[in-house]
This record gives structure tokens, C-alpha cells and sequence, in this order.
């Protein structure tokens, strides 16, 4: 669970903005009180009365950690600091000095039953020393409640890569923005639930985790074709195209078009058929100017007439959403055809899919943006942690979607509730975070074990949570 709508930051960008805030006049020692003080407001709430160790380490992390233990001390509580080396300069030195119960070295430090991790948090570098971090991880074993000060000490800031932090920490307080360990699975996994603290320093980015979007009732001159006309191309299995229609359908589209071969088997009613006879036929028809938007992916195959069709729509000047199948016949040459069309084309690939298109290394919203910055493409790029990055460099990531999501189909979904999104004329990072937000609801409404059809019967619910 983290915080929905807020910033992140990375560990640079961060240091820019503390920067930015010196330079309006806010001391460093300021801003460190004002952290120390947001995370003892929580930790006092968590203590109960009960003995707290606070581990402190050499740099600001520690500093904010002598402030802790200090206003846990002034609140009445049993306070000991386990400290890993003192601090030296700056506001963390004076902060170490400003505390005036016990200390003891790290080693050999006693479990109590709350845990404040004040040893390091976003100037981490490299991997903690095993002894420290062997410490660490019994300290956090032998305590009831662990919290840590703005990041699990031993995790990188910017990817969430482990460095040493150990399993079990039951929450983290983010100073001032969150970062991207505490949105990306691998970091989540070891930060517990997490908590923002707004100390004061002003945060200016592109990057923001997905929130509710707020979306628009239909008013008295909406009709059919002002609600969105979408298009979805179906193919092999016709099933996925069917998906994708529906969940275009209850995603609040006003029409939905199901393209190709004249469908078999059950569809509902309203969902409008047109049969098609070749790569032609289709780019004639979904240039039409009734079409606000087209998908195509889910089902679609990969032989020669899924290929044409896809060559075809690719030169279709149309808003368009691609998944699935068409991202595998896109492959490594995905950048450069999607780069060279006009109007905007979202793509929604799995991690298997991604790698195939576009490869690359550092942390997933690192590759997820140059994706987009390759492709002029807006990249959904699945999984446990969904990252969105647009070509102007937006990012919007969404963590803790139900892991029930896992089944045939789902993805299918997503891509015809995006459909639906970009149809109503939503645009960019927000469409797609839209689409992200309804189906991961859906997901939670649906409960456990539920299949992708079902996903679609809950998206009016996920939708009327939005108006
Ligand atoms: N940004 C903000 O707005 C605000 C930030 N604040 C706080 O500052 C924190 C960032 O502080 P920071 O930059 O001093 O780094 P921090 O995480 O304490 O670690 C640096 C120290 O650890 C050491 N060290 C590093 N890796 C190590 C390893 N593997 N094993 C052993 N040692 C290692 C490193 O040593 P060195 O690499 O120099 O040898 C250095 O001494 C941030 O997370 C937040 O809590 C708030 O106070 C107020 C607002
Ligand atoms: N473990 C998980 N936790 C949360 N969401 C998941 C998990 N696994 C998959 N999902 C979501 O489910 C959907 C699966 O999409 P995809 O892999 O394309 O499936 P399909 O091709 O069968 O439709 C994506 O939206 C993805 O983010
Ligand atoms: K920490």
C-alpha cells in the first residue's frame, strides 16, 4: 500500500529539492527537526508505552534518528540509540550532540520491541557490510514493530535493489516525497506500509503515483458517438477481442466496434459486429470519422493477415492502443515503427513483451522512459508495480494492484478499458493512469479467484467511485 497521487522522487532529485529549500531559507537543521519530529509523531502512536531501540547511522538518516529518539524521550518513553559510527558535520552532528540518553554501539545492541532504523536512507551506495547487516536483520526479527526513517536502511533509492535491508520492517515514513524503492515491487516488498511526511520542502516533478481519477458523468447532449466510438480489432482468439470489447463497453465507451472476421460465439447484445475482408478493407474503415480510437493486440495472432492488419492500422491516423499480440510482431523494431506515426498510440506490455521491444537496463521507470522516449509511445508497462512513462517524461506508477490480477485475460481487460479512456478523449500518462487506477479497483472488487470476465462486471462499480 502506498500513499496514492503523491510525488517521487529520486535520490538526486531529492537532494535537488532540499537544495532548492536551503536556498529559500530553510536551515538544514530546520529540516531535519521537522522529519525527526513527523516520524516520533508516528512512532509514538506505534510504541504503546513499550522500550524503543533507535538505530542511528553516520550520515543525515542518523541525524534524523537522534531527533526521534529525542522527542520519544521527551514523550515518556524508555529510549535507547544503537549507533553505527557518530556524525560528523552538518546538522547531524549537531543533533547527535542534542541527545542526551544512553547510547550503545550497534553490535551487541539488546532487541527491544520497537525498532526506529535511522542507520541509513537515500545515500546508500553500495551493499551494507554483512556484520552490519547480520545486525540489522536479528534486530528487526526480535522486535514486535519496526519503522524506518524515510527508506529500510540497505536498499538502493532509485531502483528499490536490496543492499542488505532485511525482510520485516513493518513501515517506512518518507520524508518529503517518496522515492521510487517505495513504488517498485522490489523495494516495497521490504518497506511494509508506507507512510509520506510532508516536511516543508517544495517538490516540483513529472512523477506521481496513480490516484483515483476523477472522471465525468455523460450530461443531457451526450449521445453514442460523443462518448467515444471504440474500435477493437479481434483476430485468432477471438475471445481476447471479446474481452477488450466488453471491457470498453462497461469501461463507459459510448459505442464499441468489434473488427474482423464475423464473430462466433457469445457477445453481448449491444456490442455492434462489422466483418472485414482483407488489410485494406480495415484501414478504410478505421480511418472512418466516427472512430475515436482503436485497439489492437488482444487475440489478434501472430501470422500473415495479423501482421497485415497490424501494418495497416500502424498507418491509420488514429488515436490507437496496442497490446498483446501486436506488440510481438512489433518486436525489436517497435521504437521505430511507433515513432513514426503522428497521432498517439499507447502501448501495454507485460515484462516479456516489454524486454523483447526494447531491452535496456537500469530501474523499470528508468527503461520504461526511454521506451517512451524512443517510441513517442505512452508505455504501460505491467506487473506487479504498473509503471507509465510518457514521451514528455510523465511517469505514473501504481503498486499493490491484487496479485489475483495474475490470470488469462486481465490484460486484455486493461487494454479495452484504455480503449474506453482514450475514446472519451482522455490523453497521455493520465488515460493511461485512469485505465490503470478502474482495473486495479475492479481487481479489489472482485475479490479472490476471480476471472478476467468478471473483472468487467465491476468496472461500473470501480467508475461510479470516480464521479
Ligand atoms: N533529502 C531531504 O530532503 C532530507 C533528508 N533527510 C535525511 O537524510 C537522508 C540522506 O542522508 P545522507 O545523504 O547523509 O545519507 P545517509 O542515507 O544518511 O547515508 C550516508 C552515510 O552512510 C554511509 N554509507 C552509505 N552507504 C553505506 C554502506 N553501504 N555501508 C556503510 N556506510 C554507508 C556514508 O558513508 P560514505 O559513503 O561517505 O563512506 C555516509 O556516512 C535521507 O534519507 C533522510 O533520512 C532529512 O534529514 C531531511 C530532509
Ligand atoms: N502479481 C500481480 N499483481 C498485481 N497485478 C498483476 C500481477 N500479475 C499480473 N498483474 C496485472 O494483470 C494484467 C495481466 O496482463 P497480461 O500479462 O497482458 O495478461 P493477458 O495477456 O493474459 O491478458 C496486467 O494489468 C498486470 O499488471
Ligand atoms: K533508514
Amino acid at each position: 500500500m502506498i500513499p496514492p497521487g503523491a510525488p517521487i522522487l529520486t535520490a538526486d532529485a531529492m537532494r535537488a529539492a532540499e537544495e532548492a529549500a536551503f536556498a529559500r531559507g530553510i536551515s538544514q537543521d530546520e529540516l531535519m527537526e521537522r522529519a525527526g519530529a513527523a516520524v516520533a509523531r508516528e512512532a509514538v502512536r506505534f510504541a504503546m508505552g513499550r522500550p524503543v531501540l533507535v538505530l542511528a547511522g553516520p550520515g543525515n538518516n542518523g541525524g534524523d534518528a537522534y531527533v526521534v529518539a529525542r522527542h520519544l524521550r521527551q514523550a515518556g518513553l524508555d529510549v535507547l540509540v544503537a549507533a553505527s559510527g557518530a556524525p560528523r558535520h552538518g546538522a547531524a552532528e549537531r543533533m547527535h550532540a542534542r541527545w542526551e540518553g544512553p547510547t550503545t554501539s550497534l553490535y551487541g545492541a539488546p532487541v527491544r520491541s520497537v525498532l526506529i532504523d535511522g542507520l541509513f536512507g537515500t545515500g546508500v551506495t553500495r551493499p551494507l557490510e554483512r556484520s552490519i547487516a547480520a545486525v540489522f536483520a536479528e534486530l528487526v526479527r526480535g522486535a514486535d514493530f519496526t519503522l524506518a526513517i524515510d527508506l529500510p536502511s540497505g536498499m538502493d533509492t532509485d531502483s528499490g535493489a536490496e543492499l542488505g535491508a532485511p525482510r520485516g520492517i513493518d513501515a517506512t515514513i518518507a520524508l518529503g516525497a517518496l522515492k521510487p524503492a517505495h513504488v517498485l515491487d522490489d523495494g516495497l516488498s521490504r518497506c511494509g506500509h508506507v507512510l509520506l511526511a510532508d516536511i516543508g520542502i517544495p517538490v516540483e516533478t513529472g512523477w506521481y503515483s496513480v490516484c483515483r481519477p476523477a472522471l465525468e458523468m455523460p450530461g443531457p447532449q451526450s449521445h453514442k458517438y460523443s462518448r467515444g466510438l471504440v474500435a477493437i480489432v479481434e483476430g485468432a482468439m477471438p475471445g481476447a477481442g471479446r474481452l477488450a470489447a466488453r471491457a470498453a463497453m462497461a469501461g463507459g465507451a459510448g459505442y464499441v466496434m468489434l473488427v474482423g472476421q464475423t464473430p462466433v460465439g457469445p457477445a453481448p447484445d449491444a456490442l455492434v459486429c462489422r466483418a472485414i475482408d482483407d488489410a485494406d478493407d480495415l484501414a478504410d474503415f478505421l480511418a472512418g470519422d466516427r472512430i475515436d480510437a482503436v485497439v489492437l493486440g488482444p487475440g489478434l495472432g501472430r501470422d500473415r493477415r495479423a501482421e497485415s492488419f497490424l501494418r495497416a492500422s500502424l498507418a491509420v491516423d488514429k488515436p490507437m492502443v496496442l497490446d498483446g499480440d501486436a506488440l510481438s510482431l512489433l518486436g525489436t523494431g517497435a521504437a521505430a515503427s511507433l515513432a513514426a506515426r503522428e497521432a498517439p498510440v499507447w502501448i501495454t506490455p507485460h515484462a516479456g513483451e516489454f524486454d523483447r521491444m526494447f531491452g535496456g537496463a537500469g530501474s523499470k521507470i528508468d527503461r520504461t522512459l526511454e521506451a517512451a522516449a524512443a517510441s513517442g509511445a505512452t508505455v504501460v508497462h505491467k506487473g506487479g508495480d504498473t509503471v507509465i512513462a510518457g514521451p514528455d517524461g510523465s511517469v505514473r506508477v501504481l503498486t499493490g494492484a491484487s496479485p489475483w490480477l495474475s490470470t488469462a485475460g486481465t490484460g486484455d481487460v486493461l487494454a479495452g478499458i484504455l480503449g474506453a479512456q482514450v475514446g472519451q478523449g482522455s490523453s497521455g500518462v493520465d488515460a493511461a493512469a485512469a485505465a490503470v487506477w478502474l482495473h486495479g479497483r475492479a481487481a479489489q472488487l472482485a475479490g479472490p479467484a476471480f476471472f478476467a470476465d468478471q473483472l468487467v462486471a465491476e468496472l461500473p462499480e470501480a467508475i461510479g467511485e470516480c464521479l
